[in-house]
């Protein structure tokens, strides 16, 4: 062994150990691809009051590529809406990984269902009027941040926009992760269909990468957050697409989910969306849809207007509206979004 053994027994009894610290025994509250996360409190009472803490057990053992990358890219990340990573507890014996979080109550995907569902049984649990307004706000502000520091997030909905709960001091306050998929673990080789009821959603991808864009940008996530903006507003899922049974083919373009798309937005003429046809998958896209003329009365506007009574004229439907550029050259920064 390269360190000497005396000195190793120091390091060894120095170390705090993650089960020492913290109570996590059955308090498991969910499964991400990345691992398995647990809601704890500190074994200390002195910080009981500090409120709950996620204790995430990375997947896998020893310091894999993805526990490398997620512990370098949240150790150099500050900000209030993006998830802050408190602790990382090595446990040499076993390899074990794991990382310490601020415990999230909430999250929008169950916040929008709540709602959603709620309303079906009509009890007028309404989400407070400004809390579109004010979830919108903290997530501009969170992905302001992560862009001005060349981070993507390239996985944005609403499971992964997670919100303090009442018993945190940050109460409300909105915080970006990245949970993953719910995936077993241990379980590498099977495809993802199999692994989890929830299917990997397409409902916020932009339509430059269903038509095979060959790398992530800025404006890929700013569309997801319009499709976020829409279903913060009418509770249904805007690009809502049935999911197949069978495993996708692992190619980007998807069918179902651009025929979604155009439905509502209508679809992109030359002079909406100039390099259009310089997409991998455009030749795809004129085989099955030809010139889209069976999509020329729809837009935007008249399925929010229809279906919602949204006015055009609205200030949210023209940032709506923009943040839903086909184009993604016309979609606004994070910076123009706040603005707006
Ligand atoms: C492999 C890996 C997994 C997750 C992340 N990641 N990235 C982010 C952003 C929001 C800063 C982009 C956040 C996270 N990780 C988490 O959110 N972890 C909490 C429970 O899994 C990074 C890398």
């Amino acid at each position: 062994a390269w360190m000497d053994a005396d000195f190793r027994r120091q390091l060894s009894a120095q170390r705090e150990r993650v089960e020492d610290a913290f109570e996590f025994e059955g308090r498991k509250v969910g499964r991400g691809s990345y691992g398995q996360v647990f809601k704890t409190k500190p074994r200390s009472c002195a910080d009981a009051s500090a409120g709950d803490y996620a204790l995430k057990q990375i997947e896998g053992s020893g310091l894999s590529m993805s526990a490398c990358r997620e512990i370098a890219l949240l150790r150099e990340l500050k900000h209030p809406n993006v998830i802050s990573l408190k602790q990382v507890y090595l446990a040499h014996e076993t390899r074990q990984i794991w990382l310490l979080f601020d415990y999230a109550e909430h999250d929008l995907w169950r916040m929008i269902n709540f709602h959603a569902s709620a309303k079906k049984c009509n009890s007028q649990v309404s989400l407070p009027p400004n809390f579109t307004k004010s979830i919108m706000h903290q997530i501009l502000c969170g992905i302001h941040y992560l862009h001005s520091n060349w981070v993507l997030h390239r996985d944005l909905k609403p499971a992964n926009i997670l919100v303090m709960g009442a018993t945190s001091p940050e109460r409300g306050r909105v915080k970006i992760a990245d949970l993953g998929l719910a995936r077993l673990f241990h379980q590498p080789l099977t495809p993802l269909t199999e692994i989890d009821p929830v299917v990997v959603t397409f409902w916020y991808r932009a339509p430059e990468l269903l038509l095979g864009a060959r790398h992530y940008t800025k404006a890929i996530d700013l569309w997801a957050i319009g499709c976020i903006m829409a279903e913060l507003i009418t509770d249904k899922p805007l690009f809502y697409c049935k999911q197949e049974e069978d495993i996708k083919t692992s190619s980007p373009y998807n069918r179902d989910q651009l025929e979604r798309i155009f439905s509502v937005m209508g679809f992109p003429s030359q002079q909406d969306w100039r390099d259009l046809p310089h997409l991998p998958k455009y030749g795809d896209l004129v085989r099955n849809f030809g010139t889209g003329q069976q999509y020329a009365r729809f837009s935007l506007g008249r399925h929010m207007s229809r279906s919602f009574g949204m006015s055009e004229t609205s200030s949210e439907f023209r940032l709506l509206s923009r943040l839903l550029a086909m184009d993604p050259l016309r979609r606004p920064s994070a910076r123009e979004a706040l603005e707006d």
